[in-house]
């Protein structure tokens, strides 16, 4: 028995990495599927443009598909670019022979405007293509093509979804709403002789690459043998996130992350560890004079482009405290549970994106003192400066005084305090790229 499912793409390759079957294979790799390729075009592109175009013999298409169903076992498949007419019909033969689940992504035209479907080759997608659909995904432009309506609303997407299902034999169609006006992106499934509504709020983001990841993301579900509508939906979370926290690489639309998905709940570990035992190695130092009256925490976050707000921050549950002569961690490591020094370091990281770790100290002279002697960088900011906008936005003080602090030093410091104010203990945050750099600091000035 084979204990990995598969999933294979029928489509063209994109040398930027966005969108094709290079983020189809991304997608399936994200969901622990193992990917299968038939290409059908070879495309010169990047995120502004395409440059040049590729066609594969049709007979080659066919033949990549039928190598990898006789000797692998095909799970699902979907298409995306096929370019022309007779690709449509080699793989329309083809694919017709099995019986595994196809979603098809009528591509018609890259994000950057270039056509990826001649005008002539969408009769025989219709013909031959979308009769085998297990569901097709459709976006606005592609819908109303296929339908032969205008799409404006959320009403509209429905009409042209059961609209296409019915002529052309698809099993059911999502006409996706990412070119809909509006704050969320609502996506409409018709399906069974009945509607779903997929939404989730439109980010800002990266978008090159959307209709392939997520088509390849319910192809790879179908392939674990989700059900359709369920398959969609972990799609449709899996797309929100990548389109979040895409790569500004290139000089126009930067591709969606698939990587995301994964690398986040993967680095979230990583991150419980070192700093699970960072903060045991920190207690057994038994720094009592370090800790403050608000007790010391102890943080590190996940790195760029997904540390975005405090819930990305790992710190002790409620701190680290004195406990007669020792120190103690009250709670476990856990996402989220950090304020003060979670806004810290976010906003020390927007200047020096690898130093994601920090812990907060008790202030005092001597300390400061001991750690310049021991060549530490100090920098400070003094809370009776901060603006008065400043003052009056909630969570604000201290990215502004990170901000004071870091622009007031020559080179980057290692620490930053500030002398308190009216019911404010002042305090000393030491940074460091990770848990165990920032004690190395503590070491320093022990
Ligand atoms: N800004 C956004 N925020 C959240 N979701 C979005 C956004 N843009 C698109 N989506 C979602 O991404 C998925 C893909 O939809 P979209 O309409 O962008 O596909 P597409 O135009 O075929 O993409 P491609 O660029 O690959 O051709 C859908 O679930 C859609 O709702
Ligand atoms: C190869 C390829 N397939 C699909 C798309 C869809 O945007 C693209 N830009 N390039």
């Amino acid at each position: 028995m084979r204990l990995v499912k598969t999933a294979l793409t029928i489509a063209g390759s994109d040398s930027g990495g966005g969108a094709g079957i290079e983020a189809d294979l991304k997608t399936f790799t994200a969901f622990g599927v193992h990917g299968l390729v038939a290409i059908t075009s070879v495309t010169a592109q990047n995120t502004t443009s395409v440059t040049a175009i590729h066609d594969i013999p049709p007979e080659v298409v066919a033949e990549q598909i039928r190598a990898v169903v006789e000797d692998i076992g095909v799970d699902a498949a979907k298409t995306g670019m096929l370019s022309n007419a007779e690709i449509i019909k080699a793989v329309a033969k083809t694919v017709e022979k099995y019986d595994f689940p196809l979603v098809v992504d009528p591509v018609m035209i890259a994000k950057s405007g270039a056509p990826l479907l001649r005008e002539d080759a969408v009769d025989a997608l219709v013909k031959y293509i979308l009769p085998l659909a297990t569901l097709v995904t459709p976006n606005r432009f592609e819908a109303e093509k296929l339908s032969g309506m205008e799409i404006k609303t959320v009403e509209d997407a429905r009409r042209a979804a059961k609209k296409i299902a019915e002529e052309t034999g698809a099993k059911a169609v999502i006409v996706k709403g990412g070119h809909l006006s509006g704050e969320y992106a609502i996506d409409v499934l018709y399906h069974n002789g009945t509607f779903k509504e997929y939404r989730a709020p439109k980010v800002e983001g990266c978008t090159h690459g959307t209709g392939c990841s997520f088509s390849a993301a319910i192809t790879a579900n179908l392939a674990k043998g989700l059900g359709l509508e369920d398959a969609i939906g972990v799609a449709k979370k899996f797309i929100t996130l990548g389109i979040a926290t895409g790569h500004r690489i290139g000089h126009g639309h930067c591709p969606v992350n698939q990587s995301a998905w994964i690398e986040i709940p993967a680095e979230k570990w990583r991150i419980y560890k070192e700093l699970s035992e960072a903060v045991r190695k920190f207690e057994e130092m038994s720094p009592v004079h370090l800790i403050p009256e608000v007790g010391t925490n102890f943080v590190y976050s996940l790195p760029l482009p997904y540390a975005r707000t405090i819930e990305d921050v790992a710190g002790v549950k409620g701190r680290i405290v004195k406990y007669g002569n020792s120190v103690k961690a009250v709670g476990p490591v856990e996402f989220g549970v950090s304020d003060h020094l979670a806004r810290a370091v976010l906003a020390y990281m927007r200047f020096y994106p690898e130093y994601r770790s920090a812990i907060n100290v008790r202030y005092s002279e001597e300390i400061v003192e001991l750690a310049k002697e021991q060549g530490l960088k100090v920098s400070f900011y003094d809370r009776r400066e901060e603006p008065i906008e400043v003052k009056e936005k909630e969570g604000a003080t201290i990215p502004w005084g990170i901000e004071t602090a870091v622009k007031r030093a020559k080179n980057r410091p290692d620490i930053i305090y500030h002398l308190g104010d009216i019911g404010k203990e002042p305090m000393i945050i030491i940074f460091g790229k990770n848990p165990r750099e920032v004690l190395e600091k503590v070491r320093l000035i022990l």
